[in-house]
């Protein structure tokens, strides 16, 4: 195991407070909260970080979960997370209208601050570089002060994927999460807890990113702590949702739109929500076999049902025509999604899609994979070879060198 992952979320993490202050010294060193919150209120934009409620109403997917009285729901999990995506895309528009209309005063320098605050992004990009090397290089593109908040959010997304995925994650419980996501508000309030907290914290005070993503990714980790079985298609997007359209909804904020583009803002959220679903897609393809020794299954439950197939064919992990078929339609699942998610990045802002159409192009090439090892899924890992990576990254320069259409062409 490597050192930076002990690091990242040291055992005793949510579960015990003091003894994480006393693993991470820096931390404590950093947060002396009275001059972090110097630190936070020198905001660009004035959205007072964690305030964000939408407009003063808290929103979670959870809560937007409508039921009749006989339990069932009136509305479709896309429908749900559709709402989340207009939220963010709103936040961003009345963003942009206030940073036109008040004067924009220039950051204050603190002195010393901002010292451990580069030192706190540094470490953000060391753990970026230990654990994705190919976005890491892509993040170089991108501008000084974009690059470091996506490194930001990234060390976040990451240290909540270790909390179930890591080697303490048999000691999470639900009460270890609400810890972490009293964390998370926190640092939406200008009071991280760690260093690492307080990039993030820096960032959501200088970008127009919504808390509910990040209160989601967190949902669906409780999620996988409760559910090992999906009934339908419709429960398995809201999972995905949560663990991987998020990080989507978080990332644009930072990257930006390009200024020529002509797309709607909800369009692109919609097309970096499709992103996400279509990754986590693939990797639950990619991993049917390691999650079924888990004893998890990401499979639509009422699809196996139809193609003859159940759990025990998955435990039995034999590669049969009626898996083929199966595999077959949900590689053209998550092949729809990524071409939903392609007509977005062209949008970006230019400098922010090199490394948004790298990553996707990448993992698309995961579902090539699964079909050139006969679909067996079960005992074979599939994988991008180095060769194959080295040619299809000047494919994605090229491609994140086309500019925004000319006309409206991203409408939902
Ligand atoms: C350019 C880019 C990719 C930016 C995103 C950077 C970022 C903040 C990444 C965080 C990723 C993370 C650590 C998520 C935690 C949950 C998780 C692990 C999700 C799985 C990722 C794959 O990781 P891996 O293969 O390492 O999985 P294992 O842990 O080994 O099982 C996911 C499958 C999903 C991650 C989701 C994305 C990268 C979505 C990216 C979408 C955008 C950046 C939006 C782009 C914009 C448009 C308009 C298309
Ligand atoms: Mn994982």
């Amino acid at each position: 195991m490597s050192v930076a992952l002990l690091w990242v979320v040291p055992p005793c993490d949510v579960s015990n407070g003091a003894s994480f202050m006393e693993s991470v010294r820096e931390g404590n060193r950093f947060f002396d909260s009275s001059r972090h919150r110097n630190l936070v209120s020198n905001e660009r934009i004035n959205r007072g970080g964690g305030k964000q409620t939408n407009n003063g109403r808290k929103f979670s997917v959870r809560s937007a979960i409508l039921a009749t009285p006989s339990g069932e729901r009136t509305m479709t999990s896309e429908q749900m997370v559709y709402d989340v995506v207009l939220r963010q895309a709103a936040l961003v528009k009345r963003q942009l209208r206030s940073t036109n209309e008040l004067e924009v005063k220039p950051d204050i320098p603190i002195p010393g601050n901002l010292g451990l605050l580069s030192e706190a992004y540094d470490r953000c990009g060391e753990v970026c570089a230990e654990y994705a090397k190919t976005f890491n290089l892509g993040t170089m593109l991108m501008t000084p002060e974009r690059r470091r908040a996506i490194w930001a959010i990234y060390v976040w997304c990451r240290r909540t994927d270790e909390l179930v995925d890591g080697p303490n994650a048999s000691y999470i419980t639900p009460a270890a999460l609400d810890r972490w996501e009293n964390r998370l508000e926190d640092v939406f309030n200008g009071r991280p807890f760690d260093m690492l907290d307080g990039a993030l914290s820096d960032t959501v005070s200088n970008f127009p990113v919504d808390i509910q993503p990040f209160r989601d990714m967190i949902e669906g980790m409780r999620m996988d702590l409760r559910k090992s079985r999906y009934k339908n298609f419709d429960e398995l997007y809201l999972y995905c949702y949560y663990v991987a359209g998020t990080v989507g909804l978080m990332s644009v904020p930072i990257m930006g739109i390009a200024p020529e583009s002509k797309a709607t803002t909800e369009s692109v959220y919609n097309a970096a929500l499709a992103l996400g679903i279509a990754n986590q897609l693939t990797n639950i393809l990619r991993d049917v076999g390691e999650d079924a020794r888990r004893g998890r299954v990401y499979l639509p439950q009422d699809e196996l049902a139809q193609a003859g197939l159940s759990d025990e064919d998955i435990f039995a992990g034999r590669v049969t025509d009626k898996w083929r078929i199966f595999m077959k339609k949900q590689i053209h699942r998550a092949r729809k999604f990524f071409d939903e998610a392609e007509k977005g990045v062209t949008e970006l802002s230019s400098a922010s899609r090199f490394p948004v159409w790298a990553s996707l192009v990448l993992y698309r090439k995961i579902l090539d994979e699964i079909e050139a090892n006969d679909y067996n899924n079960f005992t074979k890992r599939a994988y991008v070879s180095k060769s194959k990576k080295l040619i299809a990254l000047p494919i994605a320069y090229a491609k994140s060198l086309v500019p925004p259409t000319k006309t409206v062409s991203l409408q939902r």
